[in-house]
C-alpha cells in the first residue's frame, strides 16, 4: 500500500491536529457538549451463559476523555479505511497468510471459535480435522479433569497438585498472567510455578518445594529449541530422576504444549502426552492454544472454555460492529492519534485490580512484540512512528510512585484504566472496592481538569514560591474500561482481545506486520557464540569490541572460569 503517511486522511488529520487537536481542552469540551460521554462511549455485552453477570456482562468503553472531537474520529476512520483496515481484518478471519514475513496464516481466532464457525488454511478445516482445534480442547479437557479429580496420578499413585510450567515469552507471560487473574476460580490444593528465566534461581526455587511424587512438568514451547526452556526444562527432568532414583515416570509427570513432535519425542515425552496447535498461532497469542493448558488445569476446562468464548465475544464485535462502534478499532486510531500527530511515545494501562497485576507485562509482549517495528509492507522504513513503549501497574500502587511523572511531567502519557464494578472479595463492608473505584474515577479526572495557580492559591497558606509547583495542567488523556460485573473468565477473555485487536488496528494502519518478532534473533545468536567462549581456555573476547571482550575478561576472571 502508499505509505501511511502519503494517505489523503493523514494531511487531514495533520491539519485537523494544528488547528483542533493542539488547541482542544477537555474539559471544555464537557462542558459545551453535555452529551460527550454518551457520544463517546460504547458498551459490548458478553453473552449471559458465559458471564459473571445473570444478564450479561456489560463492559463500558468510556473514550470520552480523549482529546478528540467527531470529526477526529471520523478522520481517524477515514485513515483506517484508507489503510484497507476492514480487508486486513478480513483477511486474518479467513486465514489468509498475512504474516507474510513467514508465509503464515494469523488464526488464533480459530483457537477461540467456539460457536464452531468454518474456518480454514490452506483449505484445510483447522476445526475438524483429526488433531485439530476442537481435537485438542477435548483432549485438554479430559487431561485437565482427570488431574484434578486425582484420577490421573503420579508414579507412586499420589494426586498431582504441584504444576511446573516451563515456559518463556509467550509460553509464559499468557499462563502466568491468567491463572493470576483468575486466581479466584483456582483450584485450593493445587500450587502453581511458572519457570521462565534462564536464571537458575528460577528453576531451583521452583524445584526447592516441590515434591516429584505430585509434581506435573508442563514443558510449554511453541517451537521446542527455545535455549532457556529446553535448559531449564532438562534440569527438571534430571531433578525429577534424581529426586525418585530412576524409579519415577517421565509419561506421568510431564507434558508438551507444542507444535514441534519430532523435538518433544527428542526430549523423552510420548506424544501422546503432547498437546500440539499449529505455526498460524503466534507465541504471543498462544495463551488460547494448548499453552493454556496451565489455565485449565488450575481454573477447571469449564472455567477455561468460558475464557475463550469471552474472547470469542470480542472477536465477534471487531469482525462486525461497524468502526465508529467498533472497541478495539477506536482504542487503535487513539493510540495512532497520539503516536504520530500529539508525538506521544508511550502507552500506560493501569488495572485498578489486584487480580490484574502482571495484564501490563502480558500486554508488553503483545503490544511491543507486534508493533515495535520499522519496515512495512515494501521493504521500507516507516517515516513515521510506530509500536508505542507500553508500561503499567496496578493502581492504587502506581498512583504511589510513576503517576507524578502522568501528573506533572513533560511527556503526554494516554492511559487506559481498567475497573470491574464488583470485586470477588468484598472485604469490609465492600469499603475497598468503593475506594478502588473513587481512586479509579478521581485519576482520570484530575488527569483531564488539573489545577490552575489561581485554584491553588484559592486554597490559601501556599506561598507564591510554591504555587507553580502545585499545579497540574490536566488536559492529559485517558480510556476508562469499566466491568460491569466481575473479572471472570470471560470477561477476562473478552479484555485481553480488545487489546489483540487494538495492536492489529495499529499495526494495520503503520502498514508494518506486527506477526514476526525478527529483533529477537540478533541477540540470540550472538549469545550462543559467546557461551562457547565463555568455556575456552585463553578466550578473552578479543574478537569483540573492547566493551564487549573487557567485560567477558572480567566476568571469567571474577567467576574464576579460565
Ligand atoms: O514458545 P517458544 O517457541 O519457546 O517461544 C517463546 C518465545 O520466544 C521468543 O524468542 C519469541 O520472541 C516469543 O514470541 C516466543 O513467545
Amino acid at each position: 500500500m502508499a505509505p501511511t503517511n502519503t494517505l489523503p486522511a493523514w494531511a487531514e488529520l495533520q491539519a485537523h491536529h494544528e488547528i483542533v487537536g493542539k488547541a482542544f481542552v477537555l474539559k471544555e469540551a464537557f462542558k459545551a457538549d453535555p452529551e460527550r460521554f454518551q457520544k463517546f462511549s460504547t458498551t459490548v455485552k458478553l453473552p449471559a451463559d458465559i458471564s459473571t453477570e445473570p444478564n450479561g456482562t456489560e463492559i463500558l468503553f468510556d473514550f470520552s476523555k480523549n482529546l478528540v472531537t467527531e470529526e477526529t474520529l471520523d478522520l481517524l476512520i477515514k485513515l483506517a479505511e484508507q489503510a484497507g483496515l476492514e480487508k486486513k481484518r478480513d483477511a486474518m478471519f479467513a486465514g489468509e497468510k498475512i504474516n507474510f514475513t513467514e508465509n503464515r496464516a494469523v488464526y488464533h481466532a480459530a483457537l477461540r471459535n467456539v460457536t464452531n464457525q468454518e474456518m480454514k488454511v490452506d483449505g484445510v478445516d483447522v476445526m475438524n480435522t483429526k488433531g485439530g482445534v476442537n481435537d485438542v480442547l477435548e483432549h485438554m479437557r479430559v487431561f485437565s479433569d482427570q488431574v484434578r479429580s486425582g484420577e490421573w496420578t503420579g508414579y507412586t499413585g499420589k494426586k498431582l497438585t504441584n504444576i511446573i510450567n516451563v515456559g518463556i515469552g509467550g509460553s509464559d507471560l499468557g499462563p502466568v498472567m491468567v491463572t493470576e487473574a483468575l486466581r479466584h476460580y483456582g483450584a485450593k490444593d493445587m500450587t502453581l510455578h511458572f519457570v521462565s528465566n534462564i536464571d537458575g534461581t528460577h528453576i531451583a526455587e521452583a524445584l526447592a518445594n516441590s515434591d516429584p511424587e505430585t509434581t506435573l512438568f508442563l514443558i510449554a514451547s511453541k517451537t521446542f529449541t527455545t535455549a532457556e526452556t529446553t535448559t531449564n526444562a532438562n534440569t527438571a527432568k534430571q531433578w525429577f530422576l534424581e529426586k525418585t532414583g530412576g524409579k519415577g515416570d517421565i509419561s506421568k509427570h510431564f507434558v508438551a504444549l507444542s507444535t514441534n513432535e519430532e523435538e518433544v519425542v527428542k526430549f523423552g515425552i510420548d506424544p501422546a502426552n503432547m498437546f500440539g496447535f499449529e505455526n498460524w498461532v503466534g507465541g504471543r497469542y498462544s495463551v488460547w492454544s494448548a499453552i493454556g493448558l496451565s489455565v485449565a488445569l488450575y481454573v477447571g476446562f469449564d472455567n477455561f472454555y468460558k475464557f475463550l468464548a469471552g474472547a470469542h465475544a470480542m472477536d465477534q464485535h471487531f469482525r462486525t460492529a461497524p468502526l465508529r462502534q467498533n472497541v478495539p478499532v477506536l482504542g487503535g486510531l487513539l493510540s495512532v492519534w497520539y503516536t504520530n500527530f500529539f508525538n506521544a511515545q508511550t502507552h500506560l494501562v493501569a488495572p485498578f485490580d489486584q487480580y490484574l497485576h502482571r495484564f501490563p507485562a502480558y500486554l508488553q509482549q503483545l503490544s511491543m512484540e507486534s508493533n515495535g517495528k520499522t519496515i512495512t509492507s515494501d521493504g521500507t522504513p516507516a517515516k513515521y512512528q510506530t509500536g508505542a513503549v507500553l508500561f503499567g501497574e496496578p493502581c492504587t500502587n502506581a498512583q504511589h510512585s510513576f503517576f507524578q511523572l502522568v501528573h506533572q511531567g513533560t511527556k503526554l502519557i494516554p492511559a487506559d484504566f481498567i475497573l470491574a464494578a464488583k470485586s470477588h472479595n468484598p472485604v469490609s463492608n465492600n469499603l475497598h472496592q468503593k475506594m478502588l473505584a473513587s481512586n479509579y474515577l478521581a485519576q482520570a479526572e484530575a488527569l483531564m481538569v488539573g489545577k490552575t495557580a489561581d485554584e491553588v492559591r484559592a486554597e490559601g497558606n501556599v506561598p507564591e514560591s510554591l504555587v507553580p509547583h502545585k499545579v497540574f495542567l490536566g488536559n492529559r488523556p485517558t480510556t476508562s474500561i469499566l466491568v460491569g460485573g466481575a473479572i471472570g473468565p470471560a470477561e477476562l477473555g473478552a479484555l485481553i482481545v480488545y487489546y489483540e485487536h487494538l495492536t492489529f488496528t495499529e499495526g494495520a494502519v503503520w502498514d508494518i506486520n506486527s506477526f514476526d518478532q525478527w529483533g529477537v534473533e540478533l541477540g540470540k545468536v550472538l549469545a550462543k557464540k559467546i557461551l562457547k567462549e565463555l568455556d575456552e581456555e585463553g578466550n578473552n573476547g578479543e574478537a569483540h569490541d573492547a566493551s564487549t571482550g573487557g567485560l567477558l575478561a572480567a566476568f571469567k576472571k571474577y567467576a574464576n572460569l579460565s
